[in-house]
Formats: C-alpha cells, sequence, structure tokens
C-alpha cells in the first residue's frame, strides 16, 4: 500500500493525524472545481454550439442584478444600442451579409432590450413572472435558430452522390469550422478521386496564404476521414482565391498500364511521335490529363535531372521516356548506363537506339560517346543556319540518356572528368542545337552528377519518391515554388512523379507502369533511329563509325598519347597497344590515304571542340590571363583589364568562363576579392593540348 505523508510523522500515534491529513472537506472543493472545469472543457470543445448557455445564463442573472441595483435604465438602453451596432459591423466584417450577421445583431439588441426591461419592470413583473418566460422563450428561438444555422441543418455536410459516381461537397457548410466564416466557393468540380473548388477568401478577413498550411490541410482531412496528404491546398492565381483538392478515393491504388499494353487505353499514344511535342509518359490519377514530359520547345532541347530514391521508379520513367522518343521520326537517341543496364541492354537490343553503353565494361565507350555528342553540339554551331535547330526526320533531335550518372562521374578518374567536360559542354552550349539530355541520379546534389556547372545548367527536373522534403531543393534549387513534398505526396508509392521546369510545377501524376524487360524489348523491335544529318555524321568520321559498329574507338587516355611529339609511337593503352585513329604510327598506304581523306574533317572537329572547350576566350587572351592568376598572390580584376586591354565587362564576361571550366577561381569578396588558379591546377595552359588531351584528337 502506497505510504501517506501523514505516515511518516515523527510523532506516533499516527491514526488520528493521518485521517485528518486527508480532510474530506478539500474532497468537497475539489468535486466543486472539478465540475467548474469539467463545464469550461465541455464549453471549449464546441464553443460556436455551446458559449451561448452560460452566456444565457448570465444575462438573466444580469437582469436580476440590474433591478437589485436600481442601475439608470438609459445607461442600459445605450449600452445595449451601442453593443447592438457593434456586433454588426464586426460580424458584417468577419462573415459578410448573412444569417449570421443578423442573427448576431438580433441577439445583441435583445440583450439590451431584456436588460433595460428586466431593470425597469424587474425580472419577474407579470403575472406568474411573465418577464422571465419571455426571456426563456426569446433565448430559447435565438439559441435553436443558432445551433440550426451552425450544424448546417438542411445543408448536407457529408458529400453526397448527386448523379451517378459523382460526389458533391457542400464546401461552405464546412467554412466556419475550418475558421473560414466569410470564404465564397467561386466553382467546384467533381474530380476522378474526389472533389475540387476554388475560393475567395476575401471575406474572411485574412490573406488566402495563411489558408495555406499544413495545419488547414489536416483539419480538412478530419472532416472527411481522409489522408493529410490527399487534400491538397494551394494559392490560386489570383490572390484572395486558394483552390482546395479533397481525394475521397485512394490515387495510387492501381498501377496505370501502359497505353500501348492496355486493351482499353484511357489514353492513346500516336504510333509515330513527334519530339517537338511534349511526350505523354504517365496521367494525373485526379485530373485524367496525361503526364507530359517535354524534351524539346522552341528554345530548343531540353536537359533533363530525373532523381528519386532506390525504387523510386526512375528506370520506369525512363523506359516511358525511351518508348516516346523511340517513337519518333524526328529523334535520335544514345543510351547509357555504365552500372547494371538492365533495362538499357533491352532497349539496345531491340534495336531503338541509335549507339548505347550498358554496364561497367563499356565505361570508356561512354565517355566517347558523350565527347562525340559534345563536339556534335560544336559542330551544329557551326553549320546549322537557324536560331534553333529544328528537328525532323534525317536533322533530328538527339537525346542522350544516362541512367545512373553517379557511376559515371563518382570514381573521379581520368575517364570521369572527360565525362564532366563533355557533359558541360552538352548542358550550356547543346540547348539551341537540339542537343538534349536526360540524367538519372538518386540525389540532386551537384556532386552527384558531377559538379555545379552541370547541374546549373538542367534546366528541367522529373522528381519522384524522395527521401526528404529537402532533397528536391537540391535538384530545382532554391527556387523551387510550389512542389508537393515529394517525400510524402505520393504515399511511399514508385512512379508518382512532379515535373518541373524553372523551379515550378509543370505537371504531376504517375508514370505509366512499364517495367517489364521483355515488353521493353517488344516495344522497341523494330523501331528505327532517325538517321543524323549527313554533315554531322561526315565531320563525326571514323570515330562514330567505329562505335556504330561496336568498336571502341581510341580515346585519348594519356595526354602523351595525343601529343604531337609522340606521335610516331604507337599508344598503349591498358598495356595493350591499340591502333588510334588519328595518330597511326606507321601507317600503311591505305591507312595514310584513309587519314588524308578525313583530316579536314578532323581539323573541322578539333576546333569545334577546341570553342566548345575553351569557350569564347581567345587563345592569347586566356594565355595572358592564365599567366597572370597563376602568379603567387592572384590577380586583382583591374590587372587583368589592364593586361589583356579589353573592357571590363568583356574581361569579365571571359573570367566566368574561365572560371565554368575550372581554370580560374576567385577568392576573397567585394574589393579584396582576386583571381587565382585552383589549387589544383594542372598547370595544362594551353587550350589546345587540353582539347586535345580531353577528346583524344591531334590536327
Ligand atoms: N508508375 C508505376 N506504377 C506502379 N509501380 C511502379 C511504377 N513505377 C515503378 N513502379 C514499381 O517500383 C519498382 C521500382 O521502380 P524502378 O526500377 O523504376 O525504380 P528505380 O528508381 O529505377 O530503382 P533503382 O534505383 O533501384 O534502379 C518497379 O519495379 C515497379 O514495381
Amino acid at each position: 500500500m502506497k505510504r501517506k505523508t501523514a505516515d511518516r510523522c515523527p510523532t506516533p500515534p499516527h491514526a488520528d493525524h493521518a485521517v485528518r491529513a486527508e480532510a474530506p472537506a478539500t474532497t468537497e472543493d475539489e468535486r466543486t472545481e472539478g465540475v467548474l472545469r469539467q463545464a469550461a472543457r465541455w464549453v471549449m470543445e464546441a464553443p460556436a454550439e455551446r458559449a451561448p448557455l452560460p452566456g444565457g445564463a448570465a444575462l438573466y442573472g444580469a437582469g436580476w442584478l440590474a433591478n437589485y441595483y436600481h442601475l439608470p435604465w438609459w445607461g442600459l438602453l445605450t449600452v445595449g444600442a451601442a453593443g447592438t451596432i457593434v456586433s454588426y459591423a464586426m460580424t458584417l466584417n468577419r462573415a459578410g451579409d448573412g444569417w449570421r450577421t443578423w442573427g448576431n445583431t438580433a441577439a445583441a439588441a435583445s440583450a439590451g432590450a431584456w436588460l433595460t426591461a428586466a431593470d425597469v419592470v424587474g425580472p419577474v413583473a407579470g403575472p406568474s413572472g411573465l418577464m422571465s418566460w419571455i426571456f426563456g422563450g426569446a433565448f430559447g428561438v435565438g439559441y435553436g435558430l443558432h445551433w440550426l444555422g451552425l450544424s448546417g441543418v438542411g445543408r448536407d455536410r457529408r458529400p453526397k452522390r448527386v448523379k451517378g459516381e459523382t460526389p458533391r461537397i457542400d464546401w461552405e457548410a464546412y467554412f466556419d469550422g475550418w475558421g473560414m466564416s466569410g470564404a465564397r466557393v467561386i466553382s467546384s468540380a467533381a474530380t476522378r478521386l474526389g472533389e475540387r473548388a476554388l475560393i475567395s477568401t476575401k471575406g474572411t478577413g485574412k490573406r488566402a496564404s495563411t489558408f495555406c498550411t499544413k495545419a488547414m490541410a489536416e483539419r480538412i482531412a478530419e472532416d472527411f476521414d481522409t489522408k493529410k496528404s490527399r487534400v491538397i491546398i494551394r494559392e490560386g492565381e489570383v490572390a484572395g482565391q486558394i483552390e482546395i483538392s479533397v481525394r475521397l478515393r485512394d490515387p495510387w491504388a492501381a498501377p496505370i498500364l501502359h497505353p500501348l499494353l492496355d486493351p482499353e487505353p484511357e489514353i492513346e499514344l500516336p504510333e509515330v511521335a513527334d519530339a517537338r511535342r511534349p511526350l505523354v509518359v504517365g496521367q494525373d490519377p485526379e485530373t485524367g490529363k496525361p503526364l507530359e514530359f517535354v524534351v524539346w520547345d522552341e528554345d530548343g532541347a531540353a536537359h533533363w535531372l530525373i532523381v528519386a530514391i532506390k525504387g523510386g521508379g526512375k528506370t520506369v520513367l525512363l523506359n516511358n521516356v525511351l518508348e516516346r522518343l523511340t517513337a519518333a521520326d524526328n529523334a535520335t537517341v544514345w543510351g547509357i548506363d555504365v552500372s547494371k543496364a538492365k533495362d538499357l541492354r533491352r532497349w539496345r537490343d531491340s534495336g531503338a537506339l541509335d549507339l548505347a553503353a550498358c554496364g561497367p565494361a563499356e565505361r570508356e565507350r561512354a565517355v566517347v560517346m558523350l565527347e562525340l555528342a559534345a563536339a556534335g553540339v560544336g559542330h551544329r554551331a557551326e553549320h546549322n543556319t537557324e536560331a534553333v535547330f529544328d528537328p525532323r526526320p534525317g536533322h533530328p533531335l538527339h537525346v542522350i540518356v544516362v541512367d545512373e550518372i553517379d557511376a559515371l562521374v563518382a570514381p573521379g578518374d581520368a575517364l570521369a572528368q572527360r565525362a564532366v567536360v563533355a557533359l558541360q559542354t552538352i548542358t550550356s552550349k547543346g540547348r539551341s542545337e537540339s542537343v538534349g539530355l536526360i540524367i538519372v541520379g538518386q540525389r540532386g546534389t551537384a556532386q552527384w552528377m558531377g559538379g555545379a556547372n552541370i547541374r546549373a545548367n538542367l534546366d528541367r527536373q522529373a522528381l519522384l519518391k524522395l527521401a526528404r522534403a529537402s532533397e528536391a531543393n537540391n535538384a530545382v534549387g532554391d527556387a523551387a515554388v510550389d512542389l508537393p513534398n515529394m517525400a510524402k505526396y505520393g504515399e511511399g508509392k514508385p512512379g508518382v512523379v512532379a515535373l518541373t521546369a524553372a523551379g515550378s510545377l509543370t505537371g504531376l501524376g504517375r508514370t505509366f507502369m512499364l517495367k517489364e524487360l521483355d515488353e521493353v524489348e517488344e516495344l522497341g523491335t523494330g523501331r528505327e533511329p532517325s538517321e543524323f544529318e549527313p554533315d554531322l555524321v561526315e565531320f563525326w568520321g571514323e570515330r562514330y563509325a567505329a562505335l556504330k559498329a561496336g568498336d571502341l574507338p581510341a580515346s585519348a587516355p594519356t595526354a602523351e598519347a595525343t601529343r604531337p611529339a609522340a606521335a610516331g609511337q604507337a599508344a598503349p593503352t591498358g598495356g595493350q597497344a591499340r591502333p588510334h585513329l588519328f595518330l597511326v604510327p606507321t601507317p600503311s598506304e591505305e591507312e595514310a590515304a584513309r587519314v588524308r581523306a578525313h583530316s579536314a574533317a578532323r581539323w573541322q572537329m578539333f576546333r569545334a571542340v577546341q570553342q566548345a572547350v575553351t569557350s569564347a576566350v581567345p587563345t592569347d587572351q586566356e594565355r595572358q590571363i592564365l599567366a597572370l592568376v597563376r602568379r603567387d598572390g592572384g590577380a586583382a580584376m583591374a590587372e587583368i583589364t589592364e593586361a589583356i586591354g579589353y573592357s571590363e565587362s568583356q574581361t569579365l564576361r571571359w573570367m566566368n568562363d574561365l572560371r565554368e571550366l575550372g581554370l580560374v577561381e576567385l577568392r576573397g569578396k567585394g574589393r579584396g576579392a582576386r583571381w587565382h588558379a585552383p589549387a589544383d591546377d594542372a598547370a595544362d595552359d594551353d587550350p589546345q593540348s587540353r582539347a586535345e588531351s580531353l577528346h583524344g584528337i591531334a590536327p
């Protein structure tokens, strides 16, 4: 048994004072206090409904007191009138013109009338205390009307089925409970999963944005007995409006079959796609709208980043994109996945891709492909007379897809560096030349995809299931607005995706289910990539031909192998002499003729690559700048400007170009800032040899 404090008393016997210690008087107090507290809690649970009851009792008592103390009647009348006016103004402001305002005003006026009358004639004046009966009756009627208004009798609060399957929600009946008294429904419509309403919040006296909170979504979800994530509140396009969408059915219950595998597809996909139009890769289960993945628009090719945690549905999204791209007659796809590449191998085997590099063994091939694509950007830039390269059959949008990007760049070795340089060129210059890129990874950090320069130029992002909401910011940047929390939005289901462009949401939905490898191969079979334009094929020459033939054209694994000084010897690669396409040691007659025949094209390619790699800085100025920044202590902007003799703005543009290439860096802030060579500068100050070592070509 638990010991009482009194039991520990030093002065026995304890029996007496132990009993006294639990004085029954306090129990009585406690009980009263408990009752009062309970009553208060009961009122506070539903104040709008219950507070008028103790209020009515207090008002009745106040009538007695007024009479007892003979308060001046004119004083009470004045207070009553003022209270009525204030009450009218306040509720009009909060709830607008309606039953609430007139009800409150009538209640305030009646209260004033009762107090004055009770004061003058007494609260029980008239036969059988008529005054009190009048008070009771009026209060009963008033409270009854108030209660009816609150509970929305005559309006159905639950979604009711109007015709067929369409649920209808009486939104306005909920507004008081949601703290939105005075709001008004502008329009509402049934969705495939529930209902959506556009609401004007102007009458609430609060800003629309204050309603777009998690707490609000939770409150609404409570009323519909649904998950928080199925209530979406967004600010409307116009200030003072919000859009609330409630999903009453599970949006992710069933996967959406791929239309080409579904005998009765809801969305029809054209047999021959047009890469200039958005590609349909899924559907929004709520609206039924197709989920559109843009690979090209009037500005040129898109550069995508697809991010999701493992098992988030990246490969399935990519399969959808590849399915549409390979169905297009104006697009040509190169696929790279130097990890397991299970799906990509099937696409390759189907013959629908122009080139592919699958698995870790083909990492070098992948890099050569990227370098060729980067060189192609330069070639198109030089020869394309249109402002934006317009894709058509035989003159295609060139899309390079890199799944598992980190497997390509994370090792940080020479191959990774070459890949990064090529990716930088493609992302920074490929857009208007219609050379697109789709990078797929598990994270959206710059590190994950080979550097901030690449990430900064990826203009579109697809976010699937993420580990944390903040991961979206890594991919999209801090500018991200109105994105759903992709860690929660899909309720843990794979394939749920948010598509963004320039930080805003452009599509939300679920990808079509396309994961069976046999189905992938079957879809790809019989599809042929569009041919590239002949001048590009000629420009790429042997390297492209070798890649097409499945050979790995020798690239430039070491700088010596490509330096003119080394041109007399075979280039050793991996301990094994491999014929070098451009630096053939002792060429046979036939080979020499072939090399000569292509020398013009190689020169062109070299120039294009050099341009792509060095950006716009002229060689002489670049050498001067690099010499300056390599001095101890670097160089201030003014010194550089003066040394090269160009305007400050031109110099600054060039410095930024060089910084993007990792050749210079700015240390310090403001006036004290100085340009330096990067800490791990490889002293490769010659743009020409840099291009050679990066691209394995020499004039
Ligand atoms: N749209 C979808 N509808 C239904 N289920 C899907 C959808 N997309 C993906 N899934 C399911 O999720 C699984 C994982 O998808 P997927 O292989 O595309 O993920 P991933 O992100 O590529 O994973 P990993 O990083 O492991 O390669 C699929 O096998 C499939 O069962």
